[in-house]
């Protein structure tokens, strides 16, 4: 850490004055870096695509003094994340929360209406407000930061110059001594399912239907189709989650996953795993399903009113022209880059979505500013072991580090300790208390290995947790360490003390 922190004062020192020295600096710790511009209509950093990774690493990139420009096609900031992903679908899981629990639960609080409804349009304008307000801000962040922001289409014409179809009809090329690719990605097409957004969705439709479905079908028991169903499963749909895989969530703890399951379907969530969907009939008034269990066998029929494919996502890099400057990409089209983000093609980085790694937006920023920091001769830092994940059902399950099947893989002697939010006064004093915290640490040194929360405010918990792990803490630290009275974060303490030695409340 000490040297990070001399390498990062030393980069900062330096890159404040753009002198020779600097660019020696920088081209010998990023040999791949082609400097920065000098006075030139020449941008140090170009940036194709304003998703969290590229927004980000503009503003970042331009914070450290290089001249920035960020194109990007779809006349907003915010990529797939704020526009059609993470804020649309948060803005729409609190909403149906919120109509939930005053239809099913107010009343235990001795909280009475006469009756309650909901206004499909008014929730989706309080999303739609929330998202454009989001991407405004960004707009407001770039200029702020000074990033030239270029709206429109991007494409390779050589390694250092990009020509942008813009979305006002005109071409412009840009010209960047370091380019960043951060095109992020796009919903993953199922063979003989073909979505139209209207009856078969992607997470895009699914984040704007304008009525209710009565019968739901989702397509793939990930992040998206566990959300999105909750969504649509509060509102009032019927919710059948067609499942490839033996269990929901694949890189979820086991453990966990099993009570998540069980909270889902008490909930009215339905499941059909090990099960793949070999056809769609849209011919009728609705879509008729057909299933085949997923190592072969007779086939069954389903109908839904509306279905929703969210089956993974794919790397997005169409019209980009990466085969005209010969950019490496693996079999599945993830472009391929070194431990500082540089691609095969000398000055031609990528981050976020369209790299191998998790799919998921603060990863993407990390990326964004990490690389930047590269390209400008500093230090950066992303560990992809310590990227939490956090699915925003009710309650929420969020998780960092290893499960317990991968410890187990790993063959470490390890304790676990876990408590379950029932034991936890908070909870109990809400009424909200299903869940728990299980922590893995090694036996040998209770370094912790893992934490796996289940609980309404997991999302929020889980960074305890993050830190924990980043600065290699033993599981006795967090339990030692003083945890506000009543506090769900109490459950995270007491976890710990079960690891290395007993918990007071359970
Ligand atoms: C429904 C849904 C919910 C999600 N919820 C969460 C969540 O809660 N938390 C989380 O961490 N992650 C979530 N994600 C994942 C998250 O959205 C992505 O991991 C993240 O957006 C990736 O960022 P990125 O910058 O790599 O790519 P993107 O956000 O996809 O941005 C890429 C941008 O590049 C633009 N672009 C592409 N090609 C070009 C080109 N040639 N020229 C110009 N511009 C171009 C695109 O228009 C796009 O705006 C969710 C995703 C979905 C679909
Ligand atoms: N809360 C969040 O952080 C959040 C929310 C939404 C999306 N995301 C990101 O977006 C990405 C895409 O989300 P997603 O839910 O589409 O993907 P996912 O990878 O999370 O889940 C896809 C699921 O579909 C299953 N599947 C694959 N092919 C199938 C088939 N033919 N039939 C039935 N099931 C099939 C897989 O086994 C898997 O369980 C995720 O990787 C995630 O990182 C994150």
């Amino acid at each position: 850490m000490a040297m990070a922190n001399l390498a990062r004062r030393k980069g900062f020192l330096l890159s404040r004055n753009l002198s020779s020295e600097t660019l020696k600096y920088s081209l010998s710790l990023a040999s791949f870096s082609r400097g920065f511009a000098s006075g030139s209509d020449d941008n140090d950093v170009v940036v194709v695509g304003g998703g969290p990774g590229g927004y980000v690493a503009a503003i970042k990139a331009a914070q450290l003094g290089l001249k920035t420009t960020c194109i990007e096609k779809r006349g907003a900031l915010g990529g797939t994340c704020l526009n059609v992903g993470c804020i649309p679908s948060k803005a729409l899981l609190h909403s149906s929360h919120m109509y939930h629990e005053a239809k099913h639960s107010f009343a235990n609080h001795g909280v009475k209406f006469s009756s309650v409804e909901v206004d499909l349009p008014a929730m989706m304008a309080q999303k739609d407000k929330a998202v454009s307000n989001l991407t405004r801000g960004i707009e407001g962040l770039f200029k702020k930061n000074k990033v030239n922001y270029v709206k429109g289409y991007g494409k390779f014409v050589s390694p250092s110059e990009v020509s942008v179809d813009t979305i006002d009809g005109g071409n412009t090329v840009v010209k960047g001594k370091n380019i960043i690719i951060a095109t992020g990605s796009d919903v993953k097409s199922l063979p003989g399912v073909s979505i139209d957004e209207k009856k078969i969705v992607s997470s895009t439709g699914a984040l704007a239907l304008s009525e209710i479905p009565k019968r739901l079908v989702v397509i793939g028991a990930g992040y998206i189709g566990l959300e999105m169903g909750s969504v649509w499963g509060r509102l009032g749909s019927e919710v059948t989650v067609v499942e490839f895989a033996p269990d929901i969530v694949p890189t979820m703890d086991g453990e966990v996953r099993k009570q998540f399951q069980r909270t889902l379907e008490k909930q009215g969530m339905k499941f059909m795993l090990k099960t793949k969907v070999v056809g769609v009939d849209t011919s009728g008034d609705g879509v008729k399903l057909t299933l085949e269990p997923a190592a072969g066998g007779d086939q069954t029929s389903l109908e839904a009113d509306v279905v929703l494919v969210s089956a993974g996502r794919t790397p997005f890099t169409a019209g980009l022209g990466l085969d005209k400057i010969g950019v490496e990409t693996d079999k599945v089209g993830r472009i391929l880059v070194n431990e500082r983000f540089a691609t095969n093609v000398s000055g031609v980085y990528a981050i976020g979505d369209v790299i191998p790694g998790p799919m998921l937006a603060h990863k993407a920023e990390e990326d964004g500013v990490a690389c930047v920091e590269y390209i400008a001769g500093k230090v950066g830092h992303v560990d992809y072991d310590k990227v939490p994940g956090v699915v925003y059902t009710h309650p929420e399950v969020a998780y960092v580090g290893k499960t317990e099947e991968q410890v187990k893989e790993l063959g470490v002697p390890y304790r676990v300790g876990k408590f379950p939010f029932l034991a936890n006064s908070r909870a109990k004093a809400i009424d909200d208390a299903e869940g728990l915290v299980k922590i893995l640490a090694e036996k040998e040194t209770d370094k912790i290995l893992g934490v796996h929360i289940m609980a309404p405010n997991a999302g929020e918990l889980i960074h305890e947790a993050v830190i924990a792990l980043q600065y290699d803490a033993a599981s006795e630290d967090i339990a030692r360490v003083c945890h506000a009275h009543p506090t769900m974060s109490e459950a995270v303490k007491e976890a710990a003390m079960a690891t290395f030695d007993k918990p007071i409340h359970i």
